[in-house]
C-alpha cells in the first residue's frame, strides 16, 4: 500500500487502479453515481467522464478511492459538493467499506477551492444552500467513521486546502509546481472558525499518528494479514490514541488539550 500511495501521489492513478484491480480479482470496482445507485464493473476501468466523483471500491481491502472529476480545476461547486455528500453517505453506510482515499482525476489539480461563481451574483437563497453544502462536506469528512486520507496530487489552494484538512491524514505530491495554502484571504474571504481546529490537528500531531497511518497501510496489505495482526496487537494502545486523535469530537475548545 505504501508503494500504491507513492504512485498515487506521483499522479500515476492508472497504476493504482491496476494494483487495486489485481488484488480484487478483476471484479472489485464499484461505481456510485449521484443518485446513489451502484454499478459493478466487470474489469478494471474508469467511470464516465461526466461523473463528478469517481468511486472505485476495492472489495478485497474495503478501501474506496474517490476521485474528484470536474475539469478544469475541480472547483467545489454546489453540484460537486452535493454529489460528494451523497457518495460519502453511501460509503458510510456500506458495511464493507473501511476507509477512503480522496484524490483528483484532474491532472495537476487537487481542487481550486470553492467555486467562485457560486459566491457571486446569486440570490441569498443560493448562498445559504451553497454554504450549507460546504459545511456538510466538512462535517461528513471530518466526522466520518471511516479512515480517510487525502492524496493531494496537484495544486490545492483555498477551499481545496481546507478540504484536505478535513481528512485524517494528508500526503502531497512532491512537485514544486503544486501550490497549497489559503490564498483566498487576498480576496477578503476568511476561513471559518473551525479551520483553527483542523489547522491545530495538522500542526500538532501526536507521534503515534504516523503509526496510525502505518497501521492503515498494513491493514490494507491483504497479502500479509499475520504481519498486520502483529503490528496492531503490539501497538494497540498507540493506535487507540491515534484513532481518537483524528476522530476527536468537533469542539471549539478541544484543541486546548493538545497545547
Ligand atoms: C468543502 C468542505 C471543506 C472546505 C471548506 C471550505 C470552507 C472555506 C471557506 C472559505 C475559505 C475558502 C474560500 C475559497 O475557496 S475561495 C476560492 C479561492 N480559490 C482560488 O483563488 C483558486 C484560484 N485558482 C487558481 O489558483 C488556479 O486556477 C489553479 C492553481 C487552481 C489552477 O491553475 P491553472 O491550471 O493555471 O488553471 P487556470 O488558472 O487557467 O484556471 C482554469 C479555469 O478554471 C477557472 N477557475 C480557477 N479557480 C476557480 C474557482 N475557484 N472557481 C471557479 N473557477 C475557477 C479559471 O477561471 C479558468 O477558467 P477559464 O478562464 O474559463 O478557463
Amino acid at each position: 500500500m505504501a508503494a500504491v500511495l507513492r504512485k498515487l501521489i506521483q499522479g500515476r492513478l492508472p497504476a493504482l487502479a491496476g494494483v487495486l484491480c489485481r488484488r480484487s480479482g478483476n471484479e472489485g470496482h464499484l461505481f456510485l453515481n449521484s443518485s446513489g445507485s451502484t454499478l459493478m464493473q466487470p474489469r478494471c476501468g474508469y467511470s464516465s467522464p461526466t461523473e463528478s466523483v469517481i468511486v472505485e471500491m476495492d472489495k478485497a481491502t474495503g478501501v474506496a478511492l474517490l476521485k474528484l472529476n470536474i475539469p478544469p480545476v475541480n472547483s467545489l461547486s454546489l453540484p460537486l459538493l452535493t454529489e460528494l455528500a451523497i457518495v460519502l453517505d453511501k460509503l458510510e453506510m456500506d458495511k464493507h467499506c473501511r476507509g477512503l482515499i480522496l484524490t483528483s482525476a484532474v491532472p495537476n489539480i487537487f481542487s481550486a477551492g470553492l467555486n467562485l461563481f457560486d459566491m457571486m451574483d446569486k440570490p441569498n437563497e443560493h448562498y445559504s444552500e451553497f454554504w450549507r453544502a460546504v459545511q456538510e462536506i466538512w462535517i461528513k469528512l471530518y466526522g466520518s467513521s471511516l479512515a480517510n486520507i487525502a492524496a493531494i496530487n496537484g495544486s490545492s489552494p483555498a477551499g481545496g486546502c481546507l478540504l484536505a484538512l478535513c481528512s485524517d491524514y494528508r500526503i502531497m505530491a512532491n512537485n514544486p509546481h503544486f501550490t497549497i495554502g489559503l490564498n483566498e484571504t487576498r480576496l477578503g474571504i476568511v476561513a471559518p472558525f473551525w479551520y483553527d481546529i483542523l489547522q491545530w490537528r495538522v500542526h500538532h500531531p501526536p507521534p503515534c499518528l504516523h503509526l496510525f497511518v502505518m497501521a492503515l497501510v498494513f491493514r490494507l496489505h491483504v497479502h500479509h494479514p499475520s504481519a498486520m495482526t502483529k503490528v496492531t496487537r503490539a501497538y494497540s494502545t498507540e493506535l487507540k490514541i491515534s484513532v481518537s486523535y483524528v476522530k476527536q469530537p468537533i469542539n471549539w475548545r478541544s484543541h486546548e488539550i493538545y497545547k
